[in-house]
């Protein structure tokens, strides 16, 4: 058997990481085993690099802006895929075929409907190390590839297996049965099983409906609801030293700073291992919080902003005022949390909108109108 024929290596860009699911059931359906896979964000430099790095035999290295862009707007996600005559498997799904349409217009696409230059792939194995080790120089690829058992376990498994105890120590109740909670935490972080979790955002003005779709949404898609509100709200009764800053920014409708917000969001992602991917519900109010988010947390899929006008909403709150027990359920707070909507919130929904990252729907209609709208949106992308 060929050496060069059984590791292999696959990037998917920004355009292709939307197919992501289709791709690797496909190539699982090919009886390849994907041994590692991470998301990678490249920023110009190392793209450039990256480009150099990876160069098809026949092909040279280039940097037109085009291929680089798709490198660097996006998160890519790379792939250490394992089959023995892998190239066979990686050119008949990865390389163009040419159909009536790419005849007429010169542009040769994959059977995944994407331009060629979605996909950057090599089964030739030193090219494979070379990009592997230049995208994770952390990743013990030389051993995973020699097939060393030991040295693959050091540089695989042993690293969930500390992050779990590490975990384990740290949690004030215990399990009841901490091996089952260790052996769930291996199967949850493997990065080879678990493809990536989804996160939504869901935005609107206050009162728009945001918790309300939520519910529906969490029922039929079965993803978990953080709706960042509510996080900050309970930060605020535990008592933390940032209690009396939440409580006094909530009354007045103000934002509360976002490593605050996004270090509750983190810790309760963390601790949820069930579900499949997140609906995060009032997150990121301001722009900065969705930078920081991407950067400590990962990428998002989409946000859903709940159109509402003003009159609607602010009916809706003084209705849920009577019984909420909300600090901000009251006349003065919805009118300041309207103001910071428009100011500081809206401009979230315009950049995102123009980046094609926003879907909108108009949620002044009944709950179950705005709700079918909604979901087709999670019947695509989930
Ligand atoms: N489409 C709708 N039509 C009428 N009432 C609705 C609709 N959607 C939600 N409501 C009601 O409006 C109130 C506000 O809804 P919800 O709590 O879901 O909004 P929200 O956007 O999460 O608000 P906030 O940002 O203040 O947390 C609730 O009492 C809810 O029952
Ligand atoms: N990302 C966030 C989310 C919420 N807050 C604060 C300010 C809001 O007025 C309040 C209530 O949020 P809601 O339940 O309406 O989503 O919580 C924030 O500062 N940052």
């Amino acid at each position: 058997m060929a050496e060069d024929d059984l590791f292999g290596f696959l990037l998917l860009s920004q355009t292709a990481v939307s197919k992501r699911a289709t791709i690797i059931k496909d190539l699982k359906q090919q009886d390849c085993e994907i041994v590692y896979q991470e998301w990678v964000s490249l920023d110009l430099d190392r793209a450039k690099k990256f480009l150099q790095l990876y160069s098809k035999p026949d092909e040279q290295a280039n940097y037109e802006e085009d291929k680089v862009n798709k490198l660097t707007e996006n998160s890519c996600l790379a792939l250490v895929v394992k089959k023995t005559q892998l190239s066979a498997t990686f050119k008949e799904l990865f390389d163009g075929q040419t159909s009536q349409r790419d005849v007429e217009t010169g542009l040769f696409s994959t059977k995944y409907g994407l331009p060629v230059d979605s996909f950057y792939y090599s089964t030739d194995k030193n090219n494979a190390k070379e990009c592997i080790e230049f995208l994770f120089p952390n990743l013990d690829i030389h051993n995973m590839m020699e097939n060393n058992p030991r040295k693959y376990l050091e540089s695989t498994v042993v690293p969930i297996l500390t992050s779990g105890l590490t975990q384990l120590c740290k949690m004030e109740q215990k399990p009841e049965h901490p091996c089952e909670w260790l052996g769930q935490y291996l199967i949850q972080h493997d990065p080879t099983l678990s493809p990536k979790k989804k996160i939504y955002f869901i935005l609107g003005g206050p009162g728009s409906g945001k918790g309300t779709q939520c519910e529906k949404l969490v029922e039929e898609f079965h993803l978990c609801h953080l709706s960042a509100g509510d996080l900050l709200r309970k930060e605020m009764q535990s008592g933390s030293s940032h209690g009396q800053l939440i409580d006094r920014m909530i009354r007045d409708g103000e934002i509360v700073p976002g490593h605050i917000t996004i270090e509750l969001l983190k810790n309760a992602m963390e601790e949820q291992t069930q579900s499949s991917g997140f609906l995060i519900d009032g997150f990121p109010r301001k722009l900065d919080q969705a930078g920081a988010f991407e950067k400590w947390i990962g990428d998002f899929e989409f946000i859903l902003f709940l159109d509402c006008p003003q009159e609607e909403m602010e009916q809706r709150l003084l209705k849920r005022g009577q019984v909420s027990g909300r600090s901000d359920d009251n006349l003065d707070s919805i009118r300041k949390r309207f103001t910071t909507f428009v100011e500081t919130t809206m401009p979230v929904v315009e950049y995102y909108r123009s980046r094609d990252k926003l879907v909108q729907v108009d949620a002044s209609r009944s709950v179950e109108e705005v709700y079918k709208d909604i979901r087709t949106y999670f019947i695509e992308s989930t």
